[in-house]
């Protein structure tokens, strides 16, 4: 049996006190007075794709061991995750701590119904990944010309050429291709981008085929009043609920514009373990918003996501020993401290 923290370090405190503060016992939920005017207007069900062992490692400069990937990933899936991002077929010179991506998809543990998409930037990234049994890839564009020059060495549309090459294959091998769209609230190259734009490329991933596009707050400038005009605007191009949102934490907004996004009509939500992550080419940029604050979030408002929290923030310590770093989650910290 799992023993509350909590009652462990503090016996004394009152049960009533022990069991709204607790997140394994239980998060005050939407059902509690207070949450529930807000519930009416949210999901019963997220899917939380987790981006760690790709997006949350790709920028250590530190070459993380293969077999700590691997473990990482396992405990990702025995914690529930449905999804769970495991690497790139990208250039090695580009990205060195993705070099090991064959051994990672072929040393990992798949577990029935967990999906293990990896990010394909071209043909070439798409054919290596099918031979290593990826069964499901990502297509990664840009909302800004300069951000798309840094990171995959083209423009945008350059890119979208390349993408369909890449979607084209993928449904003639009957492989499931998701989209991102990097820089949609802020670009660290051009400032400001317009939800316009955002819309333009997203509607151009979706029409050639991603069943579901990721719109990226790379630097993590959002606000949820950015969030909901650009939402706004690619909604009316592509379906809501072939959306997600892929948020950094850079100024502390990353679960304000998650809320936002759902109560949009968003149900599909991006998120590392432990707060870990940026690309290596968005300098400034933070962490993804952390697996484990959104889980207690999501859990907090009664929305089911399959996700174990304890087992999510023992893969966290995990990770974080590894890497010998302090977790950026505050849900990890305050169960350390309860
Ligand atoms: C796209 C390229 C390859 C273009 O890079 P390039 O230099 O323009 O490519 P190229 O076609 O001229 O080829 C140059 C060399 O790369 C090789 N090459 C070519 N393609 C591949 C491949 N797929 N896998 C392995 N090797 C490859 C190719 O064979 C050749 O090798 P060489 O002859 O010099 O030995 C490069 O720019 C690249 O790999 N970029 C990756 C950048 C990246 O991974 N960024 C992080 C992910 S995006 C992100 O984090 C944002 C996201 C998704 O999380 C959402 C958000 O937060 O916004």
């Amino acid at each position: 049996m799992r023993v509350c923290r909590s009652f462990r370090v503090c016996p004394t405190v009152s049960p009533a006190f022990r069991h709204r503060s607790c997140a394994l016992c239980s998060v005050p939920s939407a059902a509690q007075p207070g949450g529930v005017s807000l519930a009416k207007a949210l999901p019963e069900q997220v899917k939380i794709v987790e981006v760690g062992p790709r997006d949350g490692l790709q920028n250590e400069k530190v070459i993380v061991p293969t077999d700590v990937k691997i473990q990482l990933i396992d405990m990702l899936s025995e914690a529930g995750l449905p999804v769970i991002e495991a690497t790139s077929f990208v250039s090695p010179k580009w990205v060195p701590q993705m070099a090991d991506q064959v051994e990672v998809m072929r040393g990992i543990c798949r577990q029935p119904g967990v999906v293990y998409p990896v990010l394909t930037p071209n043909l070439k990234g798409f054919q290596a990944a099918v031979k290593a049994g990826a069964d499901e890839v990502a297509i990664f564009g840009a909302a800004s010309e300069l951000f798309s020059k840094k990171n995959i060495n083209c423009s945008v549309e350059e890119s979208l050429q390349r993408f369909e090459e890449v979607t084209q294959a993928a449904k003639a091998a009957g492989v499931r291709v998701r989209g991102y769209v990097s820089c949609v609230l802020g670009c660290p190259y051009e400032g400001q981008v317009s939800p316009h734009k955002v819309a333009q490329v997203a509607k151009r991933l979706y029409t050639m085929g991603c069943y579901e596009i990721s719109l990226g707050d790379t630097i993590g400038v959002g606000t949820p009043g950015s969030m909901q005009a650009m939402l706004a605007a690619v909604s009316k191009e592509v379906p809501v609920d072939s959306l997600a949102v892929h948020c950094h934490d850079t100024y502390g907004q990353a679960l304000a514009n998650i809320l936002i996004a759902l109560q949009m009509g968003v149900r599909v939500v991006d998120a590392s373990v432990a707060g870990l992550g940026g690309c290596p080419y968005a300098q400034g940029a933070s962490g993804n918003v952390a697996t484990e604050d959104v889980v207690y979030m999501l859990h907090g408002l009664g929305i089911h996501t399959g996700v174990d929290l304890q087992k999510l923030m023992d893969a966290g310590a995990f990770i974080c020993r590894s890497l010998n770093r302090r977790t950026s989650s505050k849900v990890a910290q305050a169960s350390c401290r309860l």
